[in-house]
């Protein structure tokens, strides 16, 4: 599927989105993201020291903890400090109102992190959101990975409840983005033969309390 400029996603991926969203609650789209952007997102994930990777936790704010036994992958939050960072952030934006504007989804925000996993890093079975227990409505992960082949493994599998099997597998490949519904798919990140990146966001709904917009991470 193919976008066009860089400040909007292609009509058709929105609606295939949506459509896909509506009967399964997950879609796969490849070229999600205009050239330009996907390219510079990639440059700045695999090439930029200021971005400070840092080791990443389980669980939010306070109950935050490292647990490496979960997840050894490392992530520096997107927090609009370069051009592509903020040309990402409108695409989602668009995203966001768009899926609002078609499904009644009541997506407040939308909060997203680079990941970085090395050579044999891996992320657990989980899910984003515990039902009724989280505002993390809407996932998304956006690969950034040139030349990637199968012999790399680090796929993405995605389980329905309780099964062993995956009912889908995503290669990390570039520019391959996955949405789903975070309290809906438990999933697993197999652990790569090689750096594996990619940008994690989820959409949130809004649980503030007495006019405290709920924080981020
Ligand atoms: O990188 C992926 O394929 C999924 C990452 C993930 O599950 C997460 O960050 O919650
Ligand atoms: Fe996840």
């Amino acid at each position: 599927m193919q976008t066009h400029e860089a400040g909007c996603l292609d009509e058709q991926v929105i609606a295939y989105i949506c459509e896909q969203l509506t009967i399964t609650g997950y879609c796969v789209v490849s070229d999600f993201l205009p050239e330009l952007v996907i390219n510079a997102l990639y440059l700045e994930a695999s090439s930029d020291v200021r971005l400070n990777f840092k080791q990443a936790s389980i669980g939010r704010e306070q109950l935050q903890q490292v647990n490496t036994s979960v997840r050894s992958d490392s992530i520096a939050w997107i927090n609009g400090q370069s051009e592509s960072q903020r040309l990402f952030l409108k695409l989602m934006e668009n995203l966001r109102i768009e899926i609002n504007r078609r499904l009644f989804m009541g997506l407040f925000d939308y909060e997203s992190h680079y990941a970085h996993y090395g050579q044999g890093d891996f992320y657990k079975r989980h899910v984003d959101a515990f039902k009724g227990n989280s505002n993390r409505l809407l996932s998304s992960v956006v690969y950034l990975n040139a030349d990637w082949v199968k012999a790399d493994e680090g796929e993405l599998l995605m389980f329905h409840d309780e099964q062993v099997s995956p009912f889908l597998i995503v290669e990390p490949i570039f520019n391959q983005c996955v949405i789903f519904l975070s309290e809906q798919f438990p999933h697993e990140v197999r652990a790569a033969k090689r750096d594996r990146y990619s940008i994690a966001g989820w959409f949130r709904t809004n649980n503030s309390i007495g006019g405290q917009i709920d924080p981020p991470r």
